[in-house]
């Protein structure tokens, strides 16, 4: 496979493009499992070879679970690409998580009921191991990213990956909040999971921009909050990804992440249909 880029930014609300991005070109790309959100810009940052992919596609025009969560993540890995960074705006569930505050999450907890999250199916079966669902490599790049600039940045928190496009009811924000969970967002599980699945790390920087609904000290969530902090933050979130990429070791992975499907297939090779075993060719050649 040729590799156009290393590294995979996807950026979510309000980040709908990367500053500083040179050598610039612009590709709509295909996968097995149709387009994705947006054409994917490549280009050079820090050295390094990237592909930025917008989310919600310019313009956010795709909710949540309308996402080609399948296609975003088959595209990036048609690419080359073995770690990417996401970029999200995030509801706060805990007093010490202030809007602009970076959140780096490395759980999950799945409250999506109407998302396809596996390039499993058709024939072929596969599990692979989710207990910590976030690269820890790049989780920590992250981290260090967000100190190097003096900008608040947790490493760790969980997130509660909800349907949407409703935010949530008061009821439910407190309920979250009784299991202890940090963040809450609409799009960054299925993502997590298709990448394991890809063998590509992922880990995101969650930019808090509203405390959702439970807060009595604050109005509830609205967009035009996340729009507005999203965008006052917009300049330190390409600011720490920048940082990140920087200092993000070249060569071998060391991490799990890379041989995640090594022992995750349970379907006998000769009863993969010949279709399915074509479709996922990328993922599956390097096992045979
Ligand atoms: C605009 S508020 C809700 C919207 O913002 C987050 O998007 P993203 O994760 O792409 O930054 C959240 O998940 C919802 O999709
Ligand atoms: N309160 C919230 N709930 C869900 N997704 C969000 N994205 C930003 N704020 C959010």
């Amino acid at each position: 496979m040729e590799q156009r880029a290393e590294i995979g930014i996807i950026g979510g609300s309000g980040l709908y493009n990367m500053a500083g991005l040179t050598n610039v070109t612009e590709e709509r790309v295909t996968t097995p499992f149709g387009d994705p959100s947006e054409a994917i810009v490549l280009g050079e940052l820090e050295g390094r070879r990237v592909a930025f992919l917008a989310r919600h596609g310019r313009g956010h025009r795709l909710l949540p679970s309308e996402l080609p969560f399948r296609a975003n993540i088959y595209a990036l890995k048609q690419l080359g690409v073995e770690q990417i960074l996401s970029i999200s705006a995030v509801g706060s569930l805990k007093e010490e998580h202030k809007p602009t505050d970076f959140v780096i999450p490395d759980q999950f907890i799945d409250r999506t009921f109407a998302r396809t999250a596996t390039f499993f199916g058709d024939g072929i079966v596969g599990h692979v191991a989710f207990g910590d669902p976030i690269c820890a490599d790049v989780a920590k790049v992250f981290a260090s990213a967000c100190a190097e600039l003096g900008v608040v940045g947790k490493l760790g928190g969980t997130y509660v990956c909800m349907e949407g496009p409703q935010f949530s009811t008061r009821a439910e924000s407190n309920l979250y909040r009784s299991w202890g969970a940090d963040v809450i967002g609409m799009t960054n599980l299925q993502e997590a999971k298709l990448a394991r699945e890809a063998e590509i790390c992922y880990a995101t920087l969650a930019m808090v921009t509203d405390y959702d609904c439970w807060h009595t000290g604050h109005d509830d969530v609205t967009v035009e909050q996340v729009i507005a902090v999203s965008h006052a933050n917009a300049g330190n979130a390409q600011h720490v990804l920048k940082a990140a990429i920087r200092s993000m070791p070249k060569g071998e992975r060391t991490c799990g992440c890379a041989s995640a499907l090594k022992f995750a297939i349970m379907t006998d090779k000769a009863a993969i249909p010949a279709e399915t075993r074509k479709k996922l060719a990328l993922l599956l050649d390097k096992y045979n």
